[in-house]
């Protein structure tokens, strides 16, 4: 569906896109994950051609994409980080507007434009006007304006930036819904909690490069951290805690307020361990728990620094 080898994009001396590769299938949620400033953004501009770039090239169902590619971007719907709605339009006219933009026939364009109005969760705001509407229900309409026409594909950038957990429950929800429609989706966010939710496939970014592709067990199992112990409320005098770094599995450990953060690899009994360690000498500790790896220690094991500061 999409495929992006070595592009390059310079805004004067910052390298937003560094040779970046990328490749989605048809079907796909993919998710495009990274820290702020990472290119994400860059990187669908130049994919829409809203943006020229120095090299590489982007085929988009098969085409080379161009400004005048209208066959193409015909069948794609964008979902743009800005909410771009007309203020003097109420909210079955926005959508109706902007599916006007892609189907002519009025018949068809009013079970679409319902179809949208649902999905969003927007039925009780029909006639009202984007200044009324929250932020949350704003980007509801955002996004419904972008796909009522039904795109093959559907690029959604940021779209659940500043909103309320009500409203990014609904507009996931709905990405799942239209992905099996069968819409391919190409979905870009910094929260790596709704990218682990919904995407089939992630890519996560750095500094314009594509630094690990694959499903999120994949990315998972390409680091060395299996499981985090943490252990709450536990005193540890100085060779105590060089005792628990030499303990079977562990590879990092900290201590910090009293709270004792281990990193094991994977392995079936790193918690045991640990624990039958303490108990042998006797040291009372408050709360324990473990945590499987997050798509943030990939990206922390990686790169040295966190998704997000
Ligand atoms: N118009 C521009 N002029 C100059 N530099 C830019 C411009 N747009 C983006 N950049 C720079 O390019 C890099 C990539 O930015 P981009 O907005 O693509 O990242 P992003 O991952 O989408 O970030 P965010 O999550 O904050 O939107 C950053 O260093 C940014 O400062």
């Amino acid at each position: 569906m999409i495929k992006i080898e070595n592009l390059v994009k310079r805004y004067g001396n910052t390298v937003a896109l560094d040779h970046f590769n990328l490749n989605v299938k048809e079907g796909e949620i993919f998710g495009l994950l990274g820290p702020n400033g990472s290119g994400k953004t860059t990187a669908i501009n130049c994919m829409l051609a809203l943006l020229k770039f120095d090299r590489g090239s982007i085929k988009i169902m098969g085409e080379e994409m161009a400004p005048d590619n209208y066959r193409v971007k015909r069948q794609i719907g964008i979902v743009m980080q800005d909410v771009a709605v007309f203020e003097e339009l109420n909210v079955r006219d926005n959508i109706d507007y902007f599916c006007s933009l892609y189907v002519s026939d009025k018949g068809k364009r009013k079970e679409l434009v319902e179809e949208a109005i649902r999905f969003a969760g927007l039925e009780d705001y029909r006639k009202a006007y984007p200044k009324k509407l929250s932020g949350g229900l704003l980007r509801r309409l955002n996004i419904a304006c972008g796909v009522a026409h039904k795109p093959r594909l559907i690029i959604l950038d940021e779209p659940t930036v500043a909103v309320d957990p009500q409203s990014r429950n609904r507009i996931l929800e709905g990405i799942c819904e239209l992905s099996r429609q069968g819409s391919t989706i190409v979905y870009t966010s910094h929260y790596m909690e709704e990218v682990e939710q919904i995407c089939t496939r992630i890519a996560i970014m750095d500094h314009g490069r594509e630094i690990a592709v694959g499903t999120k067990e994949e990315l998972k199992s390409m680091i060395k951290t299996g499981e985090t112990v943490t252990i709450e409320a536990v005193i540890l005098a100085g060779e105590e805690l060089e005792r628990v770094r030499e303990l079977p599995g562990v590879y990092e450990v900290r201590y910090e307020g009293q709270t004792l953060t281990v990193k094991c690899t994977k392995g079936k009994h790193n918690l045991i361990h640990i624990l039958n360690f303490l108990n042998e000498r006797e040291i009372p500790f408050g709360r324990v728990f473990s945590e499987l790896p997050t798509l943030n220690d990939v990206f922390l094991e990686i790169t040295g620094k966190q998704l997000r500061d």
